[in-house]
């Protein structure tokens, strides 16, 4: 429900989760150069109060000609301050919006969505503004990137085409850790890395619904942006490596990186791996939260 930002303009508080590929097979290329993907992926949840695994949008509404931004938040200084911002141009799409205040939280082009989140979650606001479903702003997602369309959807979900064909998925509850070398890393340069581009779509059988089954499925699946990343950024491997180290039962890439993420069995065992990566890694991003359960 709207609010009003203390004069009369209503305002939508929304936030913008980091979007996880727990699976991410390439499987084609389209004309476009664009490439065909199979990918299960999974939104995060918060949990506790280290670094938060979200975005935070405040969506002011009124007539403006450019809606203006303001950004805070840690990673605010690596993000375009002006019409370049997903959030703008995702403003003038949606139209009807004064402002935009964006807390920038999630690393940025790191393979965890927040640009295509951010956009996603400005579409969100204006819909539950106007009181229209926001299904209404998939083909203008899709414009604004391949991940924004999965980012509006918000729930865990396979991911085919270069990202518009979305099936709605029932993942269990898992821990999961999510680490960011500080390496920021191009999407076009990892696809443009590939050494194969026609690989194996994912196995027949959907994801099972209980953890253990999950975890099974999963590790007979790939991600086939990681060489590639690894090959742009090396880093991506030692921190892979390292969340192994942990105990994680699955270490892999998400997107074309450079984050990475560990599924555990237990909340115990990933706050464990958070606290010896924080004492090994200092300088690594690494924020703890859940998946799935949606
Ligand atoms: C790799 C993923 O993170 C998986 O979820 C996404 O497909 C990336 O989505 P995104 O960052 O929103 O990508 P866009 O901003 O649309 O495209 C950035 C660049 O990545 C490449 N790209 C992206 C998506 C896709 N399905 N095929 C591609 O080849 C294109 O070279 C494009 O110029
Ligand atoms: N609000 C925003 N947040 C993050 N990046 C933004 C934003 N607006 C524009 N950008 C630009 O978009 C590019 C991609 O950033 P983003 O953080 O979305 O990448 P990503 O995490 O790799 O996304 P994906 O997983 O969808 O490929 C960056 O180069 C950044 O400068």
């Amino acid at each position: 429900m709207d609010e009003t930002d203390g004069h009369t303009a209503p305002v939508v508080r929304v936030s913008a989760r980091a979007k996880i590929n727990l699976a991410l097979h390439v499987t084609g290329r389209r004309a476009d150069g664009y490439h065909l993907l199979d990918s299960v992926v999974a939104f995060a949840r918060p949990v506790g109060d280290g670094p938060r695994t979200a975005d935070t949008l405040e969506v002011h509404f009124g007539p403006a000609e450019t809606p203006h931004l303001t950004l805070a938040g840690p990673f605010a200084g690596d993000v375009p301050a002006d019409a370049d911002n997903l959030v703008v141009r995702a403003a003038r799409v949606a139209g009807g919006i004064r402002a935009v205040r964006l807390d920038k939280h999630l690393p940025v082009a790191s393979g965890i969505g927040g640009g295509s989140a951010d956009a996603a979650a400005v579409l969100t606001a204006a819909a539950a503004h106007r009181g229209i479903d926001r299904a209404t702003f998939a083909a203008p997602a899709l414009a604004l990137g391949a991940d924004v369309p999965v980012c509006l959807h918000g729930g865990s979900c396979r991911m085919a085409g270069i990202g518009e064909r979305l099936t709605p998925l029932r993942l269990p509850e898992l821990p999961i850790l999510l680490v960011n070398p500080g390496v920021a890393v191009a999407t076009g340069a990892v696809f443009g890395a590939l050494a194969r581009r026609d690989n194996p779509p994912l196995p027949d059988a959907p994801p099972p619904d209980d953890a253990a089954g999950l975890l099974d499925w999963l590790r007979s699946t790939r991600n086939d942006l990681e060489a590639a990343a690894v090959t742009v950024a090396p880093t991506i491997a030692t921190a892979t490596t390292a969340l192994r180290e942990t105990g994680a039962v699955l270490a892999r890439m998400s997107g074309s990186g450079a984050t990475v993420f560990g599924l555990y069995t237990s909340p115990a065992a990933r706050d464990a791996a958070a606290t010896a990566l924080r004492r090994t890694s200092p300088q690594w991003w690494v924020a703890c939260g859940g998946v799935g359960g949606d």
